[in-house]
């Protein structure tokens, strides 16, 4: 399948290190696919420890002369970066379905979203402010200063190309740190293009580099990005268990991590809410990217007065879902990126059903083949199934039942998980109360799409540690320093 570019240079089958369009050592290379189809798109270099190597030397000797330069030097390549990512919105999006699957008009905003992080940090690489705090002795003065960590590995998901990596990537360069990024090996030409546009932007080389690399050569690429002792950030974004290990392996050299994990969003309809409302949240947060975002509602508790008219409004919405290949027409949901997330969600309808759940729309693949499935809406949903203890990341809404506000508080919360959660009530002294009770970094109220660069990403439990965006975004790629300055009297 050839992709229609109107920039064909932004497919780039090569890696990027150092400046240079490389190739593998080894010359191993790995085929990309489009999951729509299973056809071949392109293929990458298959690179491995050495390359990774390779990856991090270049960084680090970069390193100095990007941390010299002015903060407002460094903004000025990102905002640049900014305006080039949105010049090529529509080519970034075009690749962005072809690899991934995400209907066109999604993954449009998906690259909207994306650079609003390199807009967002090119404010704020001119805001890194340190403290001037009042001495301990008569000739004692205290400062504080902010200074960029260093060398920045960075492993990011498929199932947000552009955005996982800009989320990382623009607040390690406004702080003054070069990166070192493995994409998932599902989707990698988005990585490589942002790449070309970060070259045309201004960024050096050295300072950001794209080491792209296959499912069996990740732990051996990862590896050597969490014990270089000349990596002093890991920002990861994927699957907890994943995340539990890159951690464990960051430990030996005592590594600064931040994790972006799984999640298990709780999305509870109190008798209160405004169903209607409730009803398009449920739609935006469970059905976008077809199920398969770490935010997405899992599980969907409704209060008992209202669950039958909330199923019936839900399957009116859910109805009108057309899917099909994104880049065919206007379709809401694509395929799933691959068997296995098929398998998965098959396992979980199959499980609730075997425990008393009902399935009352889709529950089979669909009959464009493939990994197309049917959106689909489980009810008498318990918390004994599979979809209430696991992600499914997929199309499905499995439905439970709650009779008090303390009882969907209890069941909202018996998780390991604590990344999003949502909930639909006018009551302002319930919302205060249900916030507060609620163990996830991050709530929706009245709302099912929280995500913004304005706000801190992330979760508690075990979704995560530190937050991406925001004006906390930038410390994660920072360390302070305290001074001490004495006999000054
Ligand atoms: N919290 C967030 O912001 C966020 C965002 C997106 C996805 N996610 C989570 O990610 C998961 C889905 O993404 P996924 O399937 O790509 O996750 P994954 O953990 O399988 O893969 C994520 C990345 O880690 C790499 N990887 C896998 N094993 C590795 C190893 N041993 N060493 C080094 N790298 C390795 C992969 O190649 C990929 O680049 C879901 O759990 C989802 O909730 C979380
Ligand atoms: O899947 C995880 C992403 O972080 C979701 S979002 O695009 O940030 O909402």
């Amino acid at each position: 399948m050839t992709i229609r570019l109107t920039n064909p240079a932004l497919l780039r089958e090569s890696a990027y290190i150092n400046g240079e369009w490389v190739q593998a050592r080894s010359g191993n290379r790995l085929s990309i696919t489009n999951p729509a189809n299973g056809e071949h798109l392109a293929s990458v270099p298959d690179m491995d420890a050495e390359d990774t190597r390779q990856a991090i030397r270049a960084a680090e000797a970069a390193w100095p002369e990007w941390r010299a330069r002015p903060a407002k030097e460094r903004a000025g390549v990102l905002r640049r970066w900014f305006d080039l990512v949105m010049q090529h919105q529509e080519d970034l999006a075009s690749l962005m379905t072809a690899e991934q699957g995400k209907p066109l008009a999604e993954a449009r905003g998906e690259v909207a979203y994306g650079a609003s992080f390199i807009e967002w940090f090119a404010e704020e690489a001119k805001r890194a402010y340190g403290d001037v705090i009042p001495g301990h002795g008569r000739d004692k003065r205290i400062v504080v200063i902010k200074q960029p960590i260093g060398v920045v590995a960075a492993i990011t998901p498929w199932n947000f190309p552009v955005a996982m990596i800009t989320r990382k990537v623009a607040p390690a360069l406004a702080a003054g740190c070069p990166v070192v990024v493995k994409p998932a090996e599902d989707t990698p030409l988005c990585a490589l293009a942002l790449a070309a546009l970060a070259e045309d932007a201004g960024v050096p080389p050295g300072i950001l580099n794209i080491v792209t690399c296959s499912k069996d050569r990740a732990p051996q690429v990862g590896e050597e990005m969490t014990t270089s002792p000349v990596v002093r950030k890991v920002s990861f974004t994927g699957s907890t268990p994943v995340g539990k290990l890159l951690m464990r392996q960051a430990s030996g050299t005592v590594k600064k991590v931040s994790l972006e994990l799984g999640g298990n969003a709780p999305f509870i309809v109190f008798d209160d809410a405004d169903l209607d409302a409730a009803v398009a949240g449920l739609m935006a947060s469970k059905y976008r990217n077809t199920g398969q975002t770490c935010v997405c509602a899992n599980r969907i508790y409704v209060q008992s007065g209202v669950y039958d008219e909330f199923v019936d409004k839900l399957k009116t919405a859910v109805g009108k879902l057309v899917v099909g290949p994104g880049l065919e027409g206007e379709t809401h949901q694509g395929p799933l990126i691959n068997q296995a997330a098929l398998d998965k969600v098959r396992r979980h309808i199959a499980d609730a059903t075997e425990r008393g759940a009902k399935v009352v729309m889709g529950g089979q693949a669909h009959a464009l083949g493939g990994t197309f499935f049917e959106p689909t809406i489980l009810t008498d949903v318990t918390q004994d199934m599979l979809v209430a203890s696991e992600e499914t990341f997929g199309p499905v809404a499995p439905l439970f039942r709650f009779e008090t506000e303390e009882q969907a508080i209890t069941m909202a919360n018996d998780s390991e998980f604590g990344l999003a959660a949502y909930f639909y009530s006018n009551d302002i002294r319930r919302i205060w109360h249900v916030a507060e009770a609620l163990e996830t970094g991050m709530i929706g109220i009245n709302d099912g799409i929280i995500s913004t660069e304005a706000a801190p990403f992330g979760g508690v439990k075990e979704s995560g540690l530190g937050r991406e965006g925001s004006r906390y975004g930038l410390d994660e790629f920072m360390e302070l320093k305290y001074l001490c300055l004495g006999g000054m009297r």
